[in-house]
């Protein structure tokens, strides 16, 4: 263990050295392989990220007796990027001898042997998790039905072709044949439904290949793919009052678990506060309405910025409305939105006295590509590595949901 996190001390300093190098061998040796990455440069820039952020996690959970579970899940989830046992081999060829080149003189045999192992125990572990699912790789969902507020927000009911077990609250990557190798998550809007089928609530973003292609260009009869459902925001009953806050289509996973609550009330109220840049981004405006009349345990309120102000400055008011509803050590807090938004918000409470255990939320990663957006140079990596992909393999829903 000592060996690895001393090597990979080295390693680290050449971040980016590493990974690119890295890349090169693989595509060079295996041409093949380049097909299952994205091909947009930016997208690649995201995801060389993304492997050494993964590295980082793994060797920091050297130690850690759930680093193995993790690992099998990464690799029942890795099963749709069609990730097959060989490749398996031709990364950690590939890896070694990134870490060789990297680490100049300090790349002995020991430290090589020590690697060696310890990417085996990786390779065995996603390996076995991949092969001992039940799962299907991932999940062919057809386009039911695509309604569209405004230029930018698309609602797109989905019926996957065999059930897609979750819970509400929970969230699910998607994939369209329209931008290739590209995988995003979206949590789901709905609470299940006989008819097993999932809403997704999809922002826009300038830039985002994906989402403008569902938001625009997606139309019914075409077939997605999902990946398994995860995540942690899924509805505590305990005996205390309860704050949902969801800003912009951060209401979709608050939807489905409202529309849970509505079918089996809670014994607590609930307030609900409903954030969005303008009136016409409050594009549920009518249903939660419906709820609010209907259900004697449901308070609303929604919350937009002042006229002609910016649309952050919602946020501005949150804090207000927040701070004079009290009460806050004593109540769980579900909480939604854009990743500032959750950060701030969550900081907020906290100073207001919320407990950090009763204040769920996802990890969210910052979301992109946002224009300006570039690659971590060495200096922001050493100071600051990114966390790993924010999809928690081992987060399910257990199946017999
Ligand atoms: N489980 C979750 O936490 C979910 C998160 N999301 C995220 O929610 C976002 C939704 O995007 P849109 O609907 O376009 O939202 P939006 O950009 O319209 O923002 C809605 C409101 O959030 C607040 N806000 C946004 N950015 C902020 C910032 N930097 N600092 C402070 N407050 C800020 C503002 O009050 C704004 O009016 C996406 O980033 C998406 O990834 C979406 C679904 C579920």
């Amino acid at each position: 263990m000592k060996i690895l996190k001393s090597s990979f001390a080295v390693v680290e300093r050449r971040a980016e050295h590493a990974v690119k190098f890295f890349y090169s061998h693989l595509f060079w040796h295996n041409p093949g392989v380049r097909a299952l990455f994205p091909d947009s440069l930016h997208e690649m820039e995201r995801q060389r990220d993304r492997l050494f952020a993964a590295l980082t996690h793994v060797i920091a959970h050297l130690d850690d007796g759930t680093l193995r579970p993790y690992l099998h899940d990464l690799g029942r989830d890795h099963r749709k990027f069609l990730v097959r046992p060989e490749h398996y081999a031709a990364v950690g060829a590939s890896l070694l001898a990134a870490l060789a080149e990297t680490s100049g003189a300090a790349w002995t045999p020991p430290v090589e042997k020590a690697w060696a192992e310890a990417y085996q125990v990786i390779a065995d572990a996603m390996t076995a998790g991949a092969e001992g699912s039940e799962d299907p790789p991932w999940w062919d969902a057809e386009v039911v039905r695509h309604l569209q507020y405004g230029p930018d927000i698309g609602v797109l009911t989905l019926r996957p072709h065999l059930p897609f077990p979750y819970l509400p609250g929970q969230y699910t990557s998607v994939s369209s044949d329209r931008v290739p190798t590209t995988w995003r998550t979206y949590s789901i809007g709905n609470a299940p439904r006989p008819d097993g089928t999932v809403d997704l609530h999809v922002s826009r973003i300038d830039r985002g290949r994906l989402s403008t292609a569902l938001v625009r260009e997606t139309r019914p009869g075409e077939v997605l793919r999902l990946g398994a459902a995860g995540g942690q925001l899924v509805f505590r009953r305990e005996d205390r009052p309860v704050s949902l806050i969801a800003a912009g289509t951060g209401w979709a996973p608050i939807r489905a678990m409202l529309e849970d609550l509505a079918e089996r009330p809670p014994d607590q109220d609930v307030r609900l506060f409903v954030v969005a840049r303008d009136g016409a981004h409050l594009y549920d405006r009518p249903l939660i309405d419906a709820y609010a009349a209907r259900c004697g345990w449901l308070a609303v309120t929604y919350i937009t910025p002042a006229p002609g102000r910016h649309r952050n400055q919602a946020t501005d008011r949150l804090a207000t409305a927040l701070g004079h509803r009290g009460m806050w050590p004593d109540q769980d807090v579900y909480l939604s939105g854009p990743p500032q938004f959750v950060d701030e918000t969550a900081h907020l409470l906290q100073q207001l006295g919320a407990r950090p255990g009763r204040l769920f939320h996802d990890a969210v990663p910052a979301r992109g590509p946002e224009p300006g957006d570039r690659p971590l140079g060495f200096g922001e990596w050493f100071l600051n590595p990114p966390a790993p992909h924010w999809h928690n393999p081992s987060a399910r829903a257990p199946r017999s949901y």
